[in-house]
């Protein structure tokens, strides 16, 4: 599903990714794990074209996500509160999104009444524009405008960072249910251990722009990253 062949990012002749090779397949669920400043955000970027690399490419589908668009289509993401138009409310925001994907008004409702609890009675009809909800309630809308699109790729920066604890049992349960239902194949950084080993099947470790470890999630994955971090210290 995503290729990266020799991917390399230089800021001020310090290299922040270095990736010779990494395959991710369809249905994949990768959480991306690494202490700050390790390259999780910028291999993001690289991975949806924001930024370009110094060296190497990103294929997805087998297509080079600098040089086609048919990947939009399907790639769904939500890094940080850029990705959100400010002056629109939720609701706005919402039709936006679906109507990029043929969603009319009255099934984007009906479609949101499923993320009522996760919403917990602070989106919609507040009459509040996004720049005025908190930081937990823009990765709501951020995440939840994602779902919307029912993406074949989803990509998530840190999304457990700024949701209270209900919130983030609901959002894994929510990532497992589409991994479970639709194959999609999602990526999602944290720093927190236990949520990306509780819903990921693979774990890819950064340190200084590398992946130093590559596991398939087992029974042993936590305690294993949790000793690599507690040496760090
Ligand atoms: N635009 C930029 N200009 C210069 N350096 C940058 C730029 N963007 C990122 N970097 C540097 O690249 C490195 C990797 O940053 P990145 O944000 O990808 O790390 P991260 O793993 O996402 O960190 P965190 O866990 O703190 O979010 C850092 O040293 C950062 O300072």
């Amino acid at each position: 599903m995503i290729e990266i062949k020799n991917l390399k990012k230089v800021y001020n002749g310090v290299t922040v990714v270095n990736i010779p090779e990494l395959t991710i397949s369809k249905g994949e669920t990768i959480g991306l794990v690494g202490n700050n400043g390790a390259g999780k955000t910028t291999l993001f970027r690289m991975i949806l074209d924001l930024i370009r690399s110094d060296a190497g490419e990103v294929l997805s589908k087998g297509e080079h996500v600098g040089q086609t668009e048919r990947w939009k289509d399907y790639t769904a993401s939500y890094l940080d509160e850029g990705f959100l138009i400010d002056y629109f409310t939720p609701e706005e925001y919402f039709y936006f999104i679906a109507g990029l994907t043929g969603l009319s008004r009255a099934h984007t409702d009906s479609e949101l009444e499923a993320y009522s609890d996760f919403f917990n009675g602070e989106i919609l009809k507040k009459n509040k524009y996004i720049r005025d909800l908190s930081k937990g309630n823009q990765c709501k809308v951020g995440v939840v405008s994602c779902l919307l699109q029912r993406p074949e790729v989803l990509m998530l920066d840190e999304p457990f960072a700024n949701i209270d604890p209900s919130t983030q049992i609901r959002l894994k349960n929510m990532l497992r249910q589409i991994n479970h239902e639709a194959g999609t194949t999602t990526i999602v950084s944290s720093h927190d251990l236990n949520h990306v080993t509780d819903i990921c099947g693979r774990i890819l470790l950064m340190e200084k722009g590398k992946i130093i470890k590559d596991i398939q999630t087992d029974s042993n994955t936590k305690e294993e990253l949790e000793e690599y971090f507690s040496v760090m210290q």
